[in-house]
């Protein structure tokens, strides 16, 4: 039937994947890991996208396209680089009937596909700052279990990869991407994240530091990386040979950054917002802000209220809202409430002789379900008012939820009783890189094992004296630990 077969809080991994297929986000596909973005999902991935790309605009970012495929002298340049990515890159090994000489391997990330080019382009201090993005797909053949958006074999991000003649400049271009990566959580998604940075055994290893959004899903206890903004450093200016010759003549290696999000945002909503009657889509992001539906009843005028829910249609669109009428007679008013609701629109309009007579239509909203009657009276403003209210409904519940699950940890007992409850785990830390092996290894086991999800950049107080949650020895930070995806 129309319903869910397995709840949220029953069976996550079951409901997950029924939800996403039954609100028509993704279809499976014929090859493990890969899923069809249908237009529902699309739609949120443009919405976000208009966000992100005027911005990255407005700091002079420019957008580019660099081939897919990655010539492999180039793509093993550096052996740390892609130590240990070896096993996920995907190479195409023959054309037609036969053999290519060289393999060629599909690009996992772009750093080696574009560098060789900044190399070239970038001769003297005047051909800085080089800010350059491209909006494509990316292959990493991973094992790990596949899930729609969250870990796929071939997803749609955004990289940016930008160089600077001083690192001051890097630095702050990092906070700035950060931030819009907020943004794009906390304003659009309704989704609370933590912004800090990565640990030495978590950060990318090709660069200098990475700072991150952390995002968490409290019914597996999981965190989530959001998205990432790395200071690359010198590295692989070094490795690439980018360097110029600054105004006193000297030659100089460039810094870099480099930075993404990905399709993963939406996975992450979903599994935030999603509830037993399907998906629940902020009004920020969502496709289809308001569903209007005819109830006609018995001989009362159906024409005049089919009339009125195409009125309200118009009215609204006019006003930039994303509405849209449910005008199908072979489906009951019923039957059209659960459809949407699985579909997650966030406010749905009835129109019923009542409200024909009454010069008004009932409101009712996704989030909580909150059934209004409002007059058709300004009805624009009114709309507005409750699309906002659930979009700021969203984030606030969502961040009453995460903060619920996390908990302060002084000692090991602490951390893992804390682990065992599925908590985000706030502990002090002393920064050593093989206490953090040494957590990793002590908390194997199969749901996987504990990790560093960043250091919040909000430290809280850390009186002298403080011990390391796992070595004991003087912490001298905060850090948030858990299980993640
Ligand atoms: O996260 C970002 C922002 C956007 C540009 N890239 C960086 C680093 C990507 C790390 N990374 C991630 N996954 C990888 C997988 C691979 F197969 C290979 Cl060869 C390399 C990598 C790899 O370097
Ligand atoms: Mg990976």
């Amino acid at each position: 039937g129309l319903g869910l077969s397995f709840t949220k809080d029953e069976n996550f991994g079951e409901w997950y994947s029924e939800v996403v297929v039954n609100g028509e986000m993704i279809e499976y596909y014929d090859i493990s890991g890969c899923y069809i973005l249908r237009p529902w999902a699309m739609s949120i991935w443009e919405n976000m996208q208009t966000f992100f790309d005027a911005e990255i605009k407005k700091m002079k970012v420019k957008n580019c396209y660099f081939p897919l495929f990655v010539s492999p002298g180039v793509l093993q340049k550096e052996k740390d680089h892609i130590e240990g990515f070896a096993p996920e890159v995907a190479w195409v090994t023959k054309s037609g009937e036969s053999d290519l000489e060289v393999p060629i391997a599909i690009r996992p990330t772009s750093e080696t596909v574009m560098y060789p080019y900044y190399s070239k382009w970038i001769r003297g201090h005047r051909d800085l700052p080089l800010k350059l993005n491209q909006w494509c797909n990316v292959v990493r053949w991973e094992f790990s279990n596949p899930t729609p958006f969250i870990r796929s074999r071939e997803f749609l991000w955004q990289e940016g990869h930008t160089a600077f003649a001083t690192k001051e400049e890097a630095d702050t271009e990092v906070l700035q991407i950060l931030e819009l990566y907020r943004r794009i959580y906390e304003e659009f998604l309704a989704i609370p994240v933590t912004k800090g940075r990565k640990s030495e055994l978590e950060k990318f290893a090709g660069g200098l530091y990475t700072t991150s959004v952390e995002a968490f899903i409290p019914n597996t206890g999981r965190g989530i990386q959001g998205a990432t903004s790395h200071c690359l450093g010198q590295n692989f200016a070094k490795m690439f040979e980018i360097n110029f010759e600054n105004e006193k003549g000297e030659k100089s290696m460039v810094w870099q950054n480099s930075w993404a999000y990905s399709t993963r945002t939406i996975g992450v909503m979903v599994m935030v917002h999603g509830d037993n009657k399907g998906l629940v889509l902020p009004p920020k992001v969502a496709a289809l802000q308001v569903i209007v539906i005819p109830v006609p009843y018995k001989d009362a005028d159906t024409q005049g209220i089919f009339d009125a829910c195409t009125a309200t249609v118009a009215i609204l669109s006019d006003a930039g809202i994303r509405a849209e009428a449910d005008l199908r007679e072979n489906y009951s008013p019923g039957w059209k409430y659960s459809n949407w609701e699985m579909k997650g629109v966030p406010l749905r309009i009835e129109i019923g002789p009542r409200d024909l007579a009454n010069n008004q239509v009932r409101a009712v909203r996704r989030d909580n379900g909150e059934k209004i009657d409002i007059s058709r009276v300004f009805l624009v403003e009114q709309v507005k008012g409750m699309l906002e209210k659930i979009q700021q409904n969203l984030f606030d519940v969502a961040k009453q939820k995460r903060d619920a699950c996390i908990e302060v940890v002084k000692t090991w007992d602490e951390f893992i009783k804390a682990l065992g409850q599925k908590k985000l785990i706030l502990a002090p830390w002393c920064d050593e890189e093989e206490v953090e092996k040494d957590v990793k290894a002590r908390t194997k086991g199969e749901m996987g094992a504990a990790k560093s999800l960043c250091t919040p950049f909000e430290q809280p107080e850390l009186p002298e004296g403080t011990k390391c949650f796992a070595s004991g020895k003087p912490a001298t930070k905060w850090t948030y630990w858990g299980r993640s995806y």
